[in-house]
């Protein structure tokens, strides 16, 4: 078995964060946490969730990528990936398409990238209100460039990451199976 971070990305919506706790919870996968100055959610714990950071104390910290999101920054270390690959052999990280790019480019054929997509793009909506998302965010963010842009794979991705469509949760959950079979095998 040959160690790996499995990188998840996509559009606000499509499922990033479930498929993460889905791996975590059946699978030697890890969650990585990452840091934001974006407000917790209703539930949301800092440490487990994210770092919740102030402008302040974002700025203060060493990231291997920072971007921004809809007005809010985020960002990932090389420690969180180390700390990770101590617990786990595939630690699982959510991130934008930026950012994902980055991990190909940084980290090369020690990723696996996930890019995750829906049908009808009108359903991202009514997931994340389902969710109990801020309705004020919610339109700065479906209104954002992030948001559009994160819809289509990138260019830099096609050919390197591999699409997972997120329409139907248990035929999710079955593309899920097989890839971890196939990693742990590798
Ligand atoms: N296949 C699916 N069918 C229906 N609902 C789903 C499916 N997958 C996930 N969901 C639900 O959609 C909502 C959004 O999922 P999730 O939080 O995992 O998305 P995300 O990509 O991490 O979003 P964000 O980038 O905004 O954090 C959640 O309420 C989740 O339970
Ligand atoms: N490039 C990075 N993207 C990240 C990081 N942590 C989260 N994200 C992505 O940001 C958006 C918004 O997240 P949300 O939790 O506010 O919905 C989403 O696409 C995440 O995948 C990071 O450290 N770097």
């Amino acid at each position: 078995m040959t160690p790996k971070v499995i990188v998840i990305t996509g559009a606000t919506g499509t499922g990033k964060t479930t498929v993460q706790e889905y791996l975590a919870q059946h699978y030697p996968v890890t969650r990585i946490v990452t840091h934001t100055t974006r407000p917790p959610r209703a539930g949301e714990v800092d440490g487990r969730d994210y770092y919740f950071e102030t402008e302040q104390s974002f700025q203060q910290r060493h990231y291997l990528e920072s971007v921004v999101y809809s007005g809010y920054h985020y960002g990932s270390s090389r420690e969180g990936i180390a700390a990770g690959f101590k617990r786990a052999p595939f630690p699982a990280i959510v991130l934008d398409t930026k950012g994902a790019i980055t991990y190909a480019r940084e980290l090369g054929n020690q990723v696996v990238i996930l890019f995750l997509t829906v049908s009808d793009p009108d359903q991202l909506m009514h997931r994340v209100t389902a969710r109990g998302d801020d309705t004020v965010m919610l339109k700065q963010r479906f209104a954002s460039p992030e948001y559009r842009r994160d819809l289509t794979m990138p260019l830099a991705l096609k050919g390197r990451a591999l699409q997972l469509n997120n329409d139907n949760w248990t035929q999710t959950q079955r593309k899920l199976d097989e890839l971890m079979q196939h990693l742990q095998a590798e």
